[in-house]
Formats: structure tokens, sequence, C-alpha cells
């Protein structure tokens, strides 16, 4: 396992990689995902791995990268992920998932969030920009605020304020209500 000053060795700034491992943080991003056993969860942008070494058992773990050398190090260090090497952006149409996780750059993260609304999936945690506008969700999705990351929560510090969310499509929020009350 990479020591704090390998994993801050191996980052790419020109792909914006500053990898979480604020041990608190990590710990609200997983518990605001809520993953059960039954899930298929898809991390976009995995980095070093920090995030899915985190995450509970569940029915199948995917985790796209798009570098190469990082792809080789979540084989190491996530075995019972399924890792994929590609742009999360694409992926993200093809992969099915209940639970969608992503601390991508600002930029990418933004045009996932216009991409939600065509997506099937039962909670994302994604991290955004400070000044990232969601009102473009409001309405289909429910947003909660989990917390906000930066500097010395990752390696290498990230100077950027990102804000973490839970996002819930309101139609499967009706259906979880409508599943726990019995029908007459
Ligand atoms: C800010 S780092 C965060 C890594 C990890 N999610 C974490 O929280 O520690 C963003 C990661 O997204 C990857 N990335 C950037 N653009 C991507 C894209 N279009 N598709 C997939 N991965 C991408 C970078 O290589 C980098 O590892």
């Amino acid at each position: 396992m990479p020591m704090d000053s390998e994993l801050a060795a191996l980052a790419d700034p020109s792909l914006d990689q500053h990898f979480l491992v604020s041990s608190s943080k990590l710990a609200r991003l997983v518990s605001a995902a809520g993953i059960t056993p039954a899930d298929h969860v898809l991390e976009l942008g995995a980095g070093a791995g920090t995030v899915a070494r985190m995450l509970p058992p569940s029915a199948s773990l995917t985790v796209v990268e798009l570098d190469s050398r990082l792809t080789r190090l979540l084989r190491r260090r996530v075995p019972r992920a399924t890792v994929v090497r590609g742009d999360a952006l694409m992926l993200v149409r093809e992969l099915p998932c209940d639970v969608l996780i992503g601390n991508l750059p600002h930029w990418v993260t933004d045009r996932l969030v216009d991409a939600l609304p065509e997506l099937s999936f039962r909670v994302a945690v994604l991290a955004v920009g400070e000044r990232t506008d969601l009102g473009r969700l409001r309405g289909s999705f429910e947003l909660v605020e989990v917390c906000s990351v930066t500097g010395d929560d990752f390696l290498p510090p990230q100077p950027e304020v990102s804000r973490i969310f839970r996002i819930e499509p309101i139609g499967s929020l009706r259906s979880d209500r409508e599943a726990r009350v019995p029908r007459r």
C-alpha cells in the first residue's frame, strides 16, 4: 500500500488528481451513500482507491478511472472491484448501478450532473465545485448537502473547496415510501 508521500507523488496535476484521505470525511461520504448488500455500486474517477476501499460489501463494485497508472494500482488496492479504464462520462451511460459515487474534477462533474436526468440510479453521492449551481436538478431530485472537503482532506492538498451532495431521484423516493406503506 502506498505511503502518504507516495500517494501524493502519484498525483498528476493535469488530471486534477487529489485523493480523499480524511477518515472523517470518507466516513461521511460512505454513510451518505447508504449502500446495502443488494446494491450495484459504481465509483467514477476512483483515483488511488481511497474511497473504494472504505465501501461496505455490495452485490458488485465497479470503479472507473481514466489514468492507466491508477487502474493498475486500483486492481491491487481494491481486489473485489471490477476496474474499468475509460472516460466516466461515456461509461456512466453503459454501466448499470444503484449507487453512483463520484469525486471527479469539477468540470467533469458538471457534465455528469447535466446527464443525471437520463441515468437510472437510486442514489448518487457527488462532490461538486463550491459554486456549482444544482438548481437544474430541483423538482426531479432531492438534494442533501453532506459536507465540504478541501485542503488537507486530500493528498496532495486540494486548494479548491468541493461540496459533497447526496442526490436522489424523486420518483425512487416515492417508490421507496410506497414499498414501506402496506396496501389495503
Ligand atoms: C480529484 S481526483 C479524486 C480521486 C478519488 N475519487 C478520491 O476521492 O480520492 C479525480 C480522479 O478522477 C480521474 N478522472 C478525471 N477525469 C476523468 C474522466 N473523464 N473519467 C474517469 N476518471 C477521470 C482522475 O484521474 C482522478 O484520479
